[in-house]
């Protein structure tokens, strides 16, 4: 079977090929806590075992509910935020055509995104959008309660409402939420909207291989069945304790490279289509590993775009970072290099080559600079940006930061610190049952 490979040829300078081999052991007990749920946060592991047990009926179901959106709406508006997007946002916009918003003219329904964020021009400009179209919601929070898509999903069901009416409203609205419980599947059950179910044992950013991300995925349009095909087959070649385990390997290197000193991780691509991947795996990284005063920063560039302002940091600034290619083996489609007769630019050497040799002598070029430079390099290459890549490439670094979050000494699954903010927030909003914290808050200001 055709997998994702894992390179660390180059990640050695502060850690030598020896050290990576020296944390078999402990990276081979951290993976049977992944695996056999002997670890912390063991009730979180549901993500685990989800790309081969994911029922047939469920994915006909999510694919089924996908198409009558697509068939009724201009537009679906995905709300969520953190877990409950970002998979979904990386998955659609690795496979998109990076113009597709201004294509306006392919009668494809358009999935955007809403709930991410509190900014009230985005909402504003969102609601003109939909003014007079015809769209669907797909509403995503696990827990029901968090208060940017909450937000956002009061301004939609009322404009919805306004324009469809309440019952043709509810039933262009699908709710993904927890089983029984939470302010989301209290509504659901009272409007009657069509549900997906959240599971107990999947955190939010482990999910999007659930209803979370397959059915904003679907209604995009891409192949769902092949995604979780794909994960199924990483799933499969991540049980091993060995080091031809890819989320294993990679697991040890940088965690051995932690140890080294090199406290941030940039995930670098030279696909544009790639950015929120980088997101994607920024929440699933930082949120899993960032705490008890530890963790790999996680920070994502887009090569070549950054090496115009992050490159010289990188190069030259301080040692302490690595860095994680992920490499595309091929691109889709095939354009060259114009000749010009005038030459102008200097640029007819590389008249006539693939625009894509040039990026990837780029990103060669950058690798050997970077590592020259003492940024140890990690590449990780899948074949092309298709559905099945996707789908290993997802369950690959899922399973490597179970094993990696043991390897460093947290709990992987849960997110403590997220609720500062929110705390202050409500303190600040003067939510009721905040009285002392509003109070306290108000002091330090
Ligand atoms: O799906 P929910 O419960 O709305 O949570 C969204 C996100 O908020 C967090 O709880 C905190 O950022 C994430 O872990 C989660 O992905």
């Amino acid at each position: 079977m055709d997998t994702i490979k894992v390179n660390i040829s180059n990640a050695f300078g502060s850690i030598t090929e020896s050290t990576v081999s020296a944390m078999l052991p402990e990276a081979s007990e951290a993976l049977a806590k992944v695996d056999n749920g002997s670890g912390a946060g063991n009730d979180f592991l549901g993500w685990v075992k989800l790309p081969s047990e994911t029922t047939a009926d469920l994915v006909d179901d999510i694919i089924a509910t996908a198409e009558r959106l697509r068939k009724e709406c201009e537009y679906v508006v995905c709300v969520g935020i953190g877990g409950s997007y970002l998979g979904a946002k990386a998955v659609i916009e690795a496979l998109s055509d990076s113009f597709a918003a201004y294509r306006c003219d392919n009668g494809a329904t358009k999935v955007v995104f809403a709930g991410q964020n509190i900014g009230e021009d985005y909402m504003h400009e969102l609601l003109q959008l939909l003014d007079g179209k015809r769209f669907g919601i797909v509403v995503i929070s696990k827990s029901g309660t968090t208060t940017e898509p909450a937000i956002a999903f009061r301004l939609l069901k009322e404009k919805l409402e306004q324009q469809a009416g309440k019952q043709k409203a509810a039933e262009l609205t699908v709710a993904i939420t927890d089983a029984k419980r939470g302010a989301l599947r209290q509504l659901a059950t009272e409007e009657g909207y069509k549900t997906f179910v959240i599971a107990d044992n999947v955190g939010g950013r482990f999910s999007v291989l659930t209803p979370v991300g397959l059915l904003p995925i679907a209604v995009a349009g891409y192949d769902i069945r092949a995604l979780l095909n794909g994960a199924a087959e990483m799933e499969a070649a991540t049980t091993a304790a060995s080091l031809d385990n890819q989320s294993l390997l990679y697991a040890a290197t940088r965690n051995a490279l932690y140890r080294a000193g090199k406290k941030t991780e940039i995930l670098a691509n030279f696909n544009p289509k790639l950015h929120y991947f980088g997101e994607w795996w920024k929440q699933l990284y930082g949120e899993s590993e960032g705490k008890d005063g530890k963790g790999i920063f996680p920070a994502a560039v887009d090569l070549t775009t950054d090496l115009h302002s992050m490159g010289q940091w990188i190069q030259e600034g301080e040692r302490t970072i690595f860095e994680t290619v992920i490499s595309v083996a091929a691109s889709d489609h095939e354009l060259r290099v114009p000749a010009d007769s005038d030459n102008l630019d200097g640029l007819n050497y590389i008249a006539g080559k693939r625009i894509d040799e040039v990026n990837k002598m780029a990103e060669l070029g950058t690798r050997i600079a970077h590592v020259d430079g003492g940024v140890p390099n990690i590449q990780i290459t899948l074949p092309a940006l298709q559905e099945k890549w996707l789908g290993q490439l997802i369950y690959f670094f899922e399973k490597a930061c179970g094993i990696s979050g043991y390897l460093l000494g947290v709990n992987p699954f849960n997110q403590p610190g997220v609720e500062a903010y929110k705390r202050n927030m409500f303190a600040l909003l003067e939510k009721p049952g905040y009285e002392n914290e509003t109070a306290a808050i108000r002091a330090k200001m």
